[in-house]
């Protein structure tokens, strides 16, 4: 299997995966470990994945979104965007409203 065959199918097989630096009981980096603490609070359970394993894994999350960065955040097979964009879409509350659209289990809210 390519490495971008092997995250397409972790990112279609997952209803929430976090491509980041370490794990996520301990990332090793402020911007992955950014993305933790937001599910964290909002108690989601994700599927991490952590980069710095493997370097064909590195760069091969970024080819696959064509997006520069790490972390990378998918929900239900698609592309949510980086560290900014999700802490910026938890403070509005479009994050908790994006899980719950799709049937994942919120903290605090009752799902649909
Ligand atoms: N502004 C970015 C912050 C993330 C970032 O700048 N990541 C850098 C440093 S950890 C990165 O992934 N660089 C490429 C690499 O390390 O392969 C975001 O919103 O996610
Ligand atoms: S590892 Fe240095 S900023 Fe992420």
């Amino acid at each position: 299997m390519s490495i971008q065959d092997f995250i397409d199918s972790q990112v279609k097989s997952n209803d929430v995966v976090v491509f980041m630096k370490g794990t996520p009981q301990f990332p090793m980096c402020g911007f992955s470990g950014q993305v933790a603490q937001i599910f964290t609070l909002l108690g989601t359970d994700y599927k991490g994945i952590n980069v710095l394993d493997s370097d064909e894994m590195r760069q091969g999350i970024k080819a696959y979104t064509n997006w520069p960065t790490i972390p990378q955040i998918f929900v239900k097979g698609e592309f949510v965007g980086g560290c900014d964009i999700v802490r910026e879409m938890y403070q509005s509350g479009e994050l908790q409203t994006l899980l719950e659209e799709k049937g994942i289990p919120v903290m605090g809210r009752a799902s649909a």
